[in-house]
């Protein structure tokens, strides 16, 4: 799609993020595709991209979601999203957040620890239900990606040991507040390597099949999500061969395959667009000063990943420079090193794949307001979010300035 990024910025102002609600419909079409002929459900993992329309968009085309807070059940659920189709999962659910999880009737609860399964069950009796669980379960596999994303490791917080999980359904299954309807792996972020996936879900199949021996029957088979996507070179996994790879360690299993991708969805779909303010140079080194930061797009800073930047319709010779916000950290950069031609004030770059963990991990550090967001379908944009104000902003202390007086 041919997308008139100046026409965008002169709308609706920068920073902005702007996300094409046709690519995220064509991802979710091909994964689909790929699990086609089994019982299947694309989990949407919210905490990518947890924008009301985003998941409005992805519950439309039938994708339930995977959520690690109450806040973000009850996004699904404003969106449309149906509450069967919903799993909450995290290693550190609250008490208030379990009871709402509970009453609201949602699929599933995965739980992290034998501690939080006694709660789930103490909660649940409380309220005269049964929980319908899901154990996650941390088979020990490297990922080979990024070591803050990488969590299927014992050294990783994530999930329980295979010997500990197989005692959590013996317990769950015996008890008369618990029904363990699944289980859960998720080893690890932008996963670009396919034996990992495919090693853990043999693991995990082989313990549902212990399991089966022993009268305890799985019925959902939820594998995380953590495909990756491309930002520069990355070699990715074929959605068709990361599916027949879940189909071939549970052959034979009668279970509903569930999966739950966040990036893979929505990362190439979205962009973030940003104003040049200045340009400088120290000692010899090119800056260019831009009017978004870290507060925006952290990605950059926080695990040195790489997002292409471009200058929109700037001709000249190009030079190298670091793309830089004005966030007093020298942490606050979208690119180093980046080849870009002579930029003015208000020259227009757009960081590339940006739709996924961009808004959603953006802060209002230096007192910035989070950027507006922006759809763009059938050829159409449309505002789904509003850029923050300053009166939105201190609206939560207001009431309590100079109360000492
Ligand atoms: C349990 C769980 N499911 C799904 C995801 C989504 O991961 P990704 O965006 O890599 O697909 C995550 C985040 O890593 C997660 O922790
Ligand atoms: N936020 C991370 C990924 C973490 C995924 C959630 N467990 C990123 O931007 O890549």
């Amino acid at each position: 799609m041919d997308i008139d990024y100046k026409a965008l910025a002169k709308k609706y102002g920068t920073p902005l993020y702007m996300y094409d609600f046709d690519y995220i419909e064509h991802r979710y079409n091909d994964l689909k595709e790929a699990f086609a002929g089994k019982k299947s459900l694309i989990n949407y993992a919210v905490k990518a991209n947890s924008n009301l329309s985003v998941i409005a968009h992805l519950a439309k085309l039938g994708a339930g979601a995977d959520c690690v807070s109450i806040g973000e059940v009850r996004r699904a659920l404003d969106a449309g999203v149906k509450k069967y189709n919903i799993i909450f999962s995290g290693v550190g659910k609250r008490d208030d957040e379990i009871r709402e999880a509970l009453e609201k009737d949602i699929l599933m609860l995965n739980l992290e620890s034998e501690a939080e399964m006694k709660r789930v069950e103490m909660i649940a009796k409380e309220l005269g239900k049964e929980a319908r669980i899901s154990i996650r379960v941390n088979p020990n596999i490297d990922p080979q990606t990024h070591p803050y994303i990488s969590t299927g490791l014992h050294e990783n917080k994530f999930g329980v040991e295979i010997d500990m999980a197989k005692r959590m359904y013996i317990y769950a299954n015996k008890s008369e507040y618990l029904n363990p309807v699944g289980i859960h792996f998720h080893i690890g972020s932008q996963l670009t390597k396919l034996d990992p996936i495919r090693e853990s879900a043999q693991i995990v199949a082989d313990l549902v099949r212990s399991l089966k021996a022993i009268k305890i029957d799985i019925k959902f088979f939820d594998v995380g999500g953590g495909i990756g996507v491309v930002y520069s070179d990355e070699i990715t996994i074929p959605v068709r061969d990361y599916a027949e790879a879940i189909f071939d360690a549970t052959k034979g299993l009668d279970v509903t395959l569930l999966c739950e991708p966040g990036r893979y969805m929505v990362a190439n779909a979205g962009a973030f667009f940003t104003s040049v303010l200045y340009e400088k140079v120290n000692a010899g080194k090119r800056f260019v000063i831009v009017d978004g930061g870290m507060n925006d797009l952290i990605r950059p800073s926080l695990y040195d990943a790489y997002h292409k930047i471009d200058a929109v319709m700037v001709e000249g010779e190009k030079s190298f420079a670091d793309v830089v916000g004005p966030v007093c950290e020298s942490g606050d950069f979208f690119g180093k090193n980046v080849l870009l031609p002579p930029l003015q004030h208000n020259d227009l770059l757009v960081v590339h794949s940006a739709g996924a963990y961009g808004f959603t991990m953006a802060s209002n550090y230096n007192t910035r307001p989070k950027p507006a967001e922006v759809a763009l379908e059938a050829g159409k944009d449309r505002l789904i979010r509003r850029r923050e104000s300053y009166e939105d902003q201190i609206r939560l202390e207001k009431e309590f300035l100079h109360r000492d007086q």
